[in-house]
């Protein structure tokens, strides 16, 4: 038996037939175009006598989407059939798709037919379709409710009038992965030619267990999946093709099977769907969802820090995800929170980390989401409490188009002020110098910008500037005021602070060396 597992894509079929989703022609060609990409190996591209709409979509997929067979559905009959042709015969490799139940509530209740007839229809069609390609899928809807024996014979009728693919839906996602496989076993063991078609499993998630199914099935001999990317489809939704390939690809030592598909592609075909389906993926879903990658658990990110693989089984790259998200939260601990302020640039003695560590566990008892700025505040705030830490305590400009600037600035350190005034080529240049004198560091601005954090004349300005003293550290430094020179004095005291901060560290370090 080949080893190859066809993954055949009905997000544009099955999942369409989500309530609440509709999507235009220019969309279903566009979402084609990804699956393309994502390599699945066939595309339900949708049911062509359902609507204009749908034959078109159908159509315009044949016609611009290569390097994929293309599939339209039908019911067993010919009308359905005929319009399925029209819409896919400019398909690179078409597919029709036709199928009819096979269970006694669907023939009863639904269709009114006997089992005689329904024979027949499925015959008929199988044929019919045959006359226009070599590629013909019969699927018998409902058979995890149909009667074994009838469904083998019909399954066998179909292959016996051509069908080349033989499709065994879980309609109603109503089996269990156990019985699902064993069945899969049975059809691919008693009915008659099996062998000259692929067998193939299409799962509803009635009961959450799409995926499980389809994964049992290939266990059991099938060799086509059928399935929507994130699940979506009619009630509960489809196998969730994404889940699928990479339960193949990640187990293959349990399914000894590969597929084609280019797993890369899978973030970017789950966005597309779900923001042209309107369709969100919850946060916790498997493969795609947004924490599917992300920790937040100390002890989890901890080991995350120390080898990725302690706490995950697939590299979010092979999905197309750019990396794992360690997300700081009330359950972080202190190795990715000196992980998050070292990619700050931050580096903290042992005592500092415990001390910021404390401060950023209140806030997160607080705070959901902890950001990149919450982090920045907190240390500032430490900051502020070394004690050679300046403050701001007043500033007095004399400034103007005919006198030279002049600044007077007050700095308070451990409760002292220093005060000091010197003249500069502007008001900032001026202010900079007067703490100069005052903290004895001799620093050059390498940059001074400003930004409007909200507008109107009582616009808040917010500096952020670069100092450096020898040319290789540059620290950086921000302050926020309605006045930009009281801003800019703000902004180079706190680079200053940063300056003697760190030169602190260095001499701790280089001491700590000897
Ligand atoms: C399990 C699945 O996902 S099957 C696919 C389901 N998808 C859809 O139904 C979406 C698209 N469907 C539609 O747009 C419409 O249902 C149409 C255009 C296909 C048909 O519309 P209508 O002709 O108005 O019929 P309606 O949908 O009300 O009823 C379905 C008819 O098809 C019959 N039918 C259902 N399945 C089949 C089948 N596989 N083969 C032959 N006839 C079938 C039903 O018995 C019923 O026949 P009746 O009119 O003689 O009672
Ligand atoms: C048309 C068939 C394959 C189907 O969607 C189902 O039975 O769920
Ligand atoms: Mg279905």
């Amino acid at each position: 038996m080949s080893q190859r597992v066809y993954i055949f894509d009905t997000t544009l079929r099955d999942g369409e037939q989500s309530p609440g989703v509709s999507l235009n022609v220019p969309e279903k060609v566009q979402i084609a175009k990804q699956l393309a990409r994502l390599g699945v190996d066939i595309i339900e591209a949708g049911f062509p006598i359902s609507s204009p709409g749908d034959f078109e979509s159908v159509r315009a997929i044949a016609r611009e989407v290569k390097g994929v067979t293309v599939a339209g559905l039908s019911r067993a009959n010919f009308l359905d059939i005929d319009r399925a042709w029209e819409a896919l015969r400019g398909a690179e490799q078409a597919r029709i798709h036709t199928f009819i139940a096979t269970s006694d509530i669907h023939l009863k209740h639904k269709l009114c037919m006997t089992r005689e007839q329904v024979l027949e229809a499925a015959v008929a069609a199988v044929k019919h379709a045959k006359a226009y390609t070599s590629d013909v899928e019969f699927s018998a809807e409902d058979a995890s409710r149909s009667d074994f024996d009838f469904l083998c014979q019909v399954l066998a009728a179909a292959i016996e009038a051509g069908a080349t693919v033989v499709n065994i839906p879980d309609t109603v996602g109503y089996s269990i992965p156990l019985e699902w496989g064993r069945l899969i076993n049975d059809i691919c063991h008693k009915v008659p030619g099996i062998e000259k078609a692929v067998v193939s499993v299409h799962c509803h998630n009635d009961l959450g267990m799409a995926v499980a199914n389809s994964l049992a099935a290939v266990l059991n001999g099938a060799r086509q999946v059928e399935g929507a990317i994130n699940g979506i489809g009619e009630r509960a939704g489809n196998a969730a093709v994404e889940e699928v390939i990479m339960a193949l690809h990640t187990r293959k030592d349990q399914f000894g099977v590969f597929t084609r598909a280019h797993t890369e592609e899978i973030y970017r075909t789950s966005r597309l769907v779900s923001a042209l389906t309107g369709m969100k993926v919850q946060a916790n879903k498997a493969i795609v969802g947004d924490n599917a990658f992300a920790h937040e658990a100390g002890i989890h990110q901890d080991g995350m820090l120390k080898d990725r693989t302690t706490y995950e089984i697939m590299n979010p790259a092979m999905i197309g995800i750019s990396k794992s998200n360690l997300v700081l939260g009330k359950h972080s601990g202190r190795h990715a929170f000196r992980q998050r302020l070292e990619s700050l640039g931050y580096v903290l003695s042992k005592e500092e980390l415990n001390s910021a560590f404390n401060s950023f566990k209140k806030l997160s008892d607080k705070k959901m989401n902890i950001t990149s700025e919450d982090i920045e505040a907190i240390i500032e705030e430490e900051m502020s409490r070394l004690p050679h830490a300046f403050a701001l305590d007043y500033l007095h400009i004399s400034s103007g188009t005919a006198v030279v600037p002049t600044a007077t600035v007050g700095l308070r350190r451990d409760g002292q002020l220093s005060e000091e005034a010197a003249c500069g080529n502007g008001p900032v240049d001026a202010i900079c110098k007067a703490v100069d004198k005052i903290t004895g560091i001799n620093c050059t601005m390498i940059s001074w910008g400003i930004n409007a954090v909200t507008s109107g004349k009582d616009a808040l300005g917010d500096v952020n500037l670069k100092v450096t003293t020898d040319g290789c550290k540059v620290f950086t430094g921000r302050g926020i005021s309605t006045d930009i020179l009281e801003a800019s004095a703000k902004a180079y005291i706190n680079a200053v602070n940063k300056l003697i901060w760190d030169s602190m560290h260095t001499e701790r370090e280089v001491g700590s060396e000897k």
